[in-house]
């Protein structure tokens, strides 16, 4: 089974925690996308369901699929939320912004009632750091910031997309910091958002309630 078919199997099952005149967090990723195909497919048969998504590309997809998206400040409050990561380890922190939303993400997550993290299982690590943790930061001083992160222990390095710099749907730059398996944990998100120039760390904490693993065989379904 490829890694897509994986990822299909967890999005599908977190639509069966998403219940009539919910409202729900949208994540964003390849592995979102499969779950709103399927939450598409159950508003045309009728579920009545309203979307808020965390990114420019989350929000197109669910309104080409017809789930009904309102914006983060016409809500206190979300029933749930469904997003992706790029590593979860064994007490649930994540590494996320692999698709370079983790600002918009974390906003979202921090509101939605039930966090639903769904993955294939290469994602599942017993320490988080061998993928890069994405830090969002501002464009001005952005060499100077770049240094400051640096002096963290990782080697920072400015996310690109056709040979310019990536910028996030908030006008802002993406750090990927290689900091190394099993140095990756809260105190670092800490110290690194004390800087000035940081806006947000892919580093969450306290922020995943359930984590739906699709595999080879099956799917299964972790709660904290
Ligand atoms: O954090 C994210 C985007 O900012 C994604 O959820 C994460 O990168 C996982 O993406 P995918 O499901 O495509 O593997």
């Amino acid at each position: 089974m490829t890694s897509e078919n994986m990822k299909r199997r967890a999005g599908e099952k977190a639509v069966t925690f998403i219940e009539d005149k919910m409202t729900i967090g949208l994540g964003s990723g390849t592995t979102v996308n499969w779950m709103l195909k399927k939450l598409g497919e159950r508003v045309r048969e009728g579920l009545n369901v309203t979307g808020v998504s965390s990114s420019v590309k989350t929000e197109k997809l669910a309104r080409e699929l017809g789930i009904p998206v309102i914006g983060i400040d016409q809500v206190d409050r979300l029933d749930l939320a469904v997003d992706g990561a790029d590593e979860a380890d064994r007490n649930f922190t994540l590494i996320k912004g692999g698709g370079g939303s983790l600002l918009r993400e974390k906003m979202i997550l921090e509101l939605a009632e039930m966090k639903i993290i769904i993955v294939d299982y290469s994602k599942r690590v017993d320490e988080l750091g061998k993928f890069p943790v994405p830090v969002e930061i501002t464009p001005f001083a952005w060499e100077k910031t770049t240094k400051l992160v640096a002096g963290t222990g990782c080697r920072p390095e400015l996310r690109t997309a056709d040979g310019v710099p990536f910028v996030t749907d908030n006008g802002n730059y993406i750090l990927d910091c290689a900091f190394g398996v099993g140095k990756v944990n809260p105190e670092l998100h800490t110290v690194l958002k004390t800087m000035t120039g940081v806006v947000e760390t892919g580093i969450f904490t306290d922020l995943a309630d359930v984590i739906v693993t699709g595999s080879h065989h099956d799917v299964s379904i972790e709660r904290r």
